[in-house]
């Protein structure tokens, strides 16, 4: 069963998913929080309290690092335009079913396709499975996922959990090669014209180094031969030149099939100087290759797939692990140096306890309903289980913040979370109502809205905390006394628990025998005559406003005839 809260009491509860939600790394984490909604199950609190104190010892900092480099690793159901699958007429109906490419039962229809599988002997063998016709749509992902497996693995390490993604990345190394061929393919333009400048530049050498030698006692010889008219031996001459650039040509090409994988001839062997090749060899060239690469990419997956496959269940129990781990980050982030709750029966009550959303606050403790035998809280031999009680004391003294915690205290509880406080005793309830202090709306509307809000939190049964900051505020004080004062005895037969912040403490105190009245109060001026507040409640002590300190700020501030008048008024109290 949910903890049902109103809307302001869920305003608390969403600032504090909102503080937790900001701490996860990851998008998908989010929906992790669902599952720590408020639950007025005593059990379901006591088994989130100990999955926490469980799993967040594993927590380390630099998970954090690594949970960031992780990102869904998705399998999609793609149809493969490069391939065509030959069946029987028996498997074409499963076959078509699997839906992953074109499928035939005659083999003529294989025309133009680069992988031509077969379940019966016309191509490379498969199975009906889609591990072997579209091996690829489970590899290519985790290929460039491999970041993400990277950080897998290092979370496994980081956790103790271990992890598959380690053995996967050592499995996809084969397939480094074929990759690497791809990449080849994306910039053959420029390979090829890389080594068609680097031949032309050593083609040239060789010519000028064939003219240098002839510049020399060939050049004497050459003449000779000419006079001789003896051609034969001209031609041997340049057709040795011929043979050393066909010989440089060869051994580019030579290079380029290395790198490539086929066997590439692409410069002309008419105009060898200076050689080019023409745009539809390299267009030929990309064509074959991409083919060759599409054949070897799809055995190398399907090999690889064999011994990852068995991995894959593992892998993706690993990665919903991730947004649980993204989770207890957060929450180890969100609640450091803060204490699990004690469940009990008796109401709530807590030590030291700290608001969230204010900076450096003062520790308050603080007691609805019984008093923990352990309680140990100065001045509170006073208390006495009083489940009622009611609010008093200074302007900005801390009560309306006072409630907030509680409200915090008490939803953090439920969640199953540690709560800001050194020690804390929390009673889980079916309800959890808080009611703000409306502070611009005036009149009968006003007055009631709030009355109906108040009477309906009063309605039914169950376990009840019901928080309401200053009701009086929008009707008149004679009247506030009478409602107020019955609308808590009803409270008080039913049960539950309730905090409620007046200014009509003294005449609620003589209404209200069972209530137990606390006060916020000043403990005097600092030495910039600034009211010192002490925001501990002091228990069933009427909080007094303290105006006499105002007075005394004001008389000790002013000067002349203005400070004489605030030392006569301040003698009035008694004071000077
Ligand atoms: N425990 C605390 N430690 C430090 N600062 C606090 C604490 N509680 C409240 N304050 C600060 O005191 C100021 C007044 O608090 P709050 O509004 O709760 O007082 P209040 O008694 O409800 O005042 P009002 O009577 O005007 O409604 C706020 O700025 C708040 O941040």
């Amino acid at each position: 069963m949910a903890l049902k809260l109103n809307p302001e009491a869920k305003a608390v509860y969403r600032s504090i998913r909102e503080e937790i939600r900001r701490r996860l790394v990851l998008p998908g984490s989010s929906s992790m929080l669902d599952r720590f909604e408020p639950t007025s199950d005593r059990g379901e609190i006591l088994r989130r309290q100990d999955y926490l104190r469980e799993n967040l010892p594993k927590i380390r900092s630099e998970l954090r690092e690594q949970i960031a480099r992780v990102k869904p690793i998705k399998f999609r159901r793609d149809y493969l335009h490069d391939r065509i699958l030959i069946v029987d007429e028996g498997e074409l109906e499963r076959a078509l079913n699997l839906g992953l490419c074109e499928v035939s039962t005659s083999l003529e229809d294989s025309e133009g396709y680069s992988l031509v599988l077969s379940t019966v002997g016309y191509g490379i063998d498969v199975e009906l499975l889609p591990s072997q016709i579209a091996p690829e749509l489970y590899i290519m992902p985790l290929w460039e996922n491999r970041e993400t497996l990277n950080a897998l693995a290092r979370i496994g390490e980081l956790t103790g959990e271990g992890s598959v993604a380690s053995e996967i990345l050592r499995k996809l190394d084969g397939l480094g090669e074929v990759m690497e061929k791809r990449n080849l393919l994306d910039g053959l333009e420029e390979l090829v014209a890389a080594k068609e400048r680097e031949l032309n530049e050593r083609i040239s050498e060789k010519l000028e180094k064939f003219s240098l030698t002839l510049s020399g006692k060939e050049l004497l010889d050459f003449l000779g031969e000419l006079k001789a008219g003896n051609y034969e031996a001209i031609f041997r001459h340049f057709g040795g030149v011929e043979g050393e650039i066909l010989d440089l040509i060869n051994e580019a090409e030579d290079e380029l099939s290395e790198k490539l994988g086929v066997t590439v001839e692409l410069f002309s062997r008419e105009e060898l100087y200076p050689v080019a090749v023409p745009p539809e060899s390299i267009e030929m060239l990309r064509e074959e290759l991409e083919r060759e690469l599409k054949v070897e990419l799809y055995l190398k997956s399907r090999e690889i797939l064999e011994s990852v496959r068995p991995l894959l269940p593992a892998l993706r129990d690993e990665l919903s692990r991730v947004n649980e781990l993204d989770f207890l980050q957060a929450i180890k982030e969100f609640t450091e140096g803060l204490s699990f709750p004690e469940l009990w029966k008796g109401g709530i009550a807590f030590i030291n306890g700290r608001h969230l959303f204010i900076e450096n606050p003062q520790p308050v403790s603080y007691v609805v309903g019984e008093k923990p035998e352990n309680f140990g809280v100065p001045d509170s031999d006073v208390i006495h289980n009083e489940r009622v009680v009611i609010l008093t004391g200074a302007n900005s003294g801390g009560k309306t913040s006072l409630l907030e915690l509680i409200t915090q205290i008490t939803v953090l509880t439920h969640m199953g979370l540690p709560v800001p406080a050194e020690k804390a005793w929390v009673e889980p309830l079916d309800e959890l109502f808080f009611f703000r202090r409306k502070r611009s709306t005036y009149g009968a509307g006003a007055f009631e809205t709030a009355l109906r809000s108040f009477v309906r939190a009063l309605r039914g049964e169950g376990r009840k905390l019901i928080l309401i900051d200053e009701f009086e505020a929008i009707t008149e004080p004679g009247a506030a006394v009478r409602i107020i004062g019955e609308l808590l005895r009803i409270a008080h037969e039913k049960g539950f628990y309730v905090v409620i912040v007046s200014h009509l403490g003294e005449d609620l105190r003589k209404e209200l025998p069972f209530a137990r009245i606390d006060g916020i109060e000043a403990r005097g001026l600092d030495e910039k005559l600034n009211l010192i507040v002490d925001r501990q409640p002091a228990f069933g002590k009427l909080g007094r406003s303290t105006p006499e300190l105002i007075v005394e700020s004001l008389a000790r501030r002013k000067r002349g005839k203005e400070r004489e008048i605030f030392e006569r008024v301040l003698r009035a109290f008694g004071r000077s």
